[in-house]
């Protein structure tokens, strides 16, 4: 395992990026923020594109970036993935793929052509040309040719922002295995919440190009103020569970929470295994009992952590304690006060189950 040291600035006319972090030598981090804040710009400067860039990275006790030095980009091992694919058309799939291969063949490696095949289902698509290819098939066949270049290290800049939702679900399944199928840690830019959730073990937030926040997914999103990425109205939590039953029939998955149980669109995972579920605080009611003879899907005991009322607004933020994991409800400020709800009380939260994007929550691989 071989963490990444940076300590870098770069300086534009009119932008500016000032960071120091270690990224951790395993799993997908990711690296988030609003649109300009610097997220191309640190990763260009990692690759050593960037030969502006002052500073110190190190990956391991390798030095590329220091006072008196830079480590051109092709000795950094660096695999870098964009937003397209960048196939060379005139080649087939397996043409693509073996151009790296070969171009790859004095360096050390872990894994074989096979096993990029294998991982990334791409069997189905050997003899067809990159043309003839969906965009969720083009950016696999991407991500198989940069790791048959034997990376030390995966950058993908947004490599799904191209795609529609039903294609990102599809893809995102293989993208949050590439760390421990091939070793190879992943730093990953995105500014969509739904890729953090899903894809990243831990976040790296800019603003501005300035760290913003750092940590795990679940405490980072909640710790950030999100109304300068995504607005207050995508603003909620992430919960953590494990999928206990499948109702193959109601097309319905049970998570449990540890505790509190959540129903919710199927998801493409297996009972027992993991599942993230990030649900937005606007779509979370309040209720004093327990309401009955209605359609709400999800009706969970919380208790009331604190209360944030915005004077300027109609609405305040609720935190709640639900299985000893964190929910928050937006509502109206009238509505806490007619409920009269104060910190520390015992009341009940409502969740729809189609208030789950079933489309970004991870999906069954499709035959090809
Ligand atoms: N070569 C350059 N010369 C001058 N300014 C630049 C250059 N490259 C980027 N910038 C500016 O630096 C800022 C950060 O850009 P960057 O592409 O890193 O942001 P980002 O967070 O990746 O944004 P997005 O999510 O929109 O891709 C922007 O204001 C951009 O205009």
């Amino acid at each position: 395992m071989t963490d990444l040291t940076t300590d870098v600035r770069v300086t534009y006319p009119e932008f500016s990026l000032d960071v120091s972090h270690t990224f951790p030598g395993q799993g997908i981090t990711a690296l988030f923020g609003p649109s300009g804040c610097g997220k191309s710009t640190l990763l260009r400067v990692i690759a050593g594109f960037e030969r502006t860039a002052s500073g110190r990275i190190s990956f391991g006790d390798e030095l590329w970036l220091g006072e008196q030095s830079f480590l051109p980009p092709h000795r950094r091992g660096v695999g870098y993935v964009f937003q397209d694919a960048r196939l060379f058309p005139h080649l087939t799939v397996r043409g693509n793929l073996e151009y790296a291969h070969k171009r790859a063949a004095d360096l050390p490696t872990r894994y074989s052509f096979d096993d990029v095949i294998d991982v990334l289902d791409l069997a189905p698509l050997l003899n067809r040309r990159a043309p003839r290819l969906s965009g969720g098939e083009k950016q696999r066949v991407a991500i198989g040719r940069t790791l048959l270049a034997r990376p030390r290290l995966l950058l993908m800049d947004e490599p799904l922002a191209a795609l529609d939702t039903r294609r990102k679900g599809e893809i995102m399944p293989y993208i949050r295995r590439l760390p421990n199928a091939f070793g190879v840690p992943v730093i990953y830019v995105t500014h969509a919440l739904e890729e953090v959730t899903q894809l990243c073990d831990r976040i790296v937030a800019l603003s501005e190009g300035r760290l913003a926040a750092t940590g795990g997914v679940a405490e980072t999103l909640e710790r950030l103020d999100l109304a300068d990425v995504q607005g207050r109205f995508e603003a909620g939590t992430v919960l953590t569970g494990r999928i206990v039953a499948q109702d193959k029939a109601l097309h319905l998955s049970r998570v449990d929470l540890g505790g509190a149980h959540f129903e919710v669109p199927q998801i493409g995972l297996a009972a027992g295994e993991e599942v993230r579920l990030r649900v937005r605080a606007r779509d979370v009611s309040l209720a004093l009992a327990r309401p009955e003879g209605m359609s709400i899907r999800n009706i969970l005991d919380v208790r009331v952590l604190g209360i944030e009322s915005e004077p300027t607004t109609a609405f305040a933020e609720v935190l709640l304690d639900v299985a000893g994991q964190h929910l928050r409800a937006r509502v109206t400020r009238a509505a806490i006060a007619d409920l009269g709800l104060r910190k520390g009380q015992t009341v009940v939260a409502l969740v729809k189950a189609v208030s789950f994007d079933r489309q970004a929550l991870p999906r069954e691989k499709r035959k090809a």
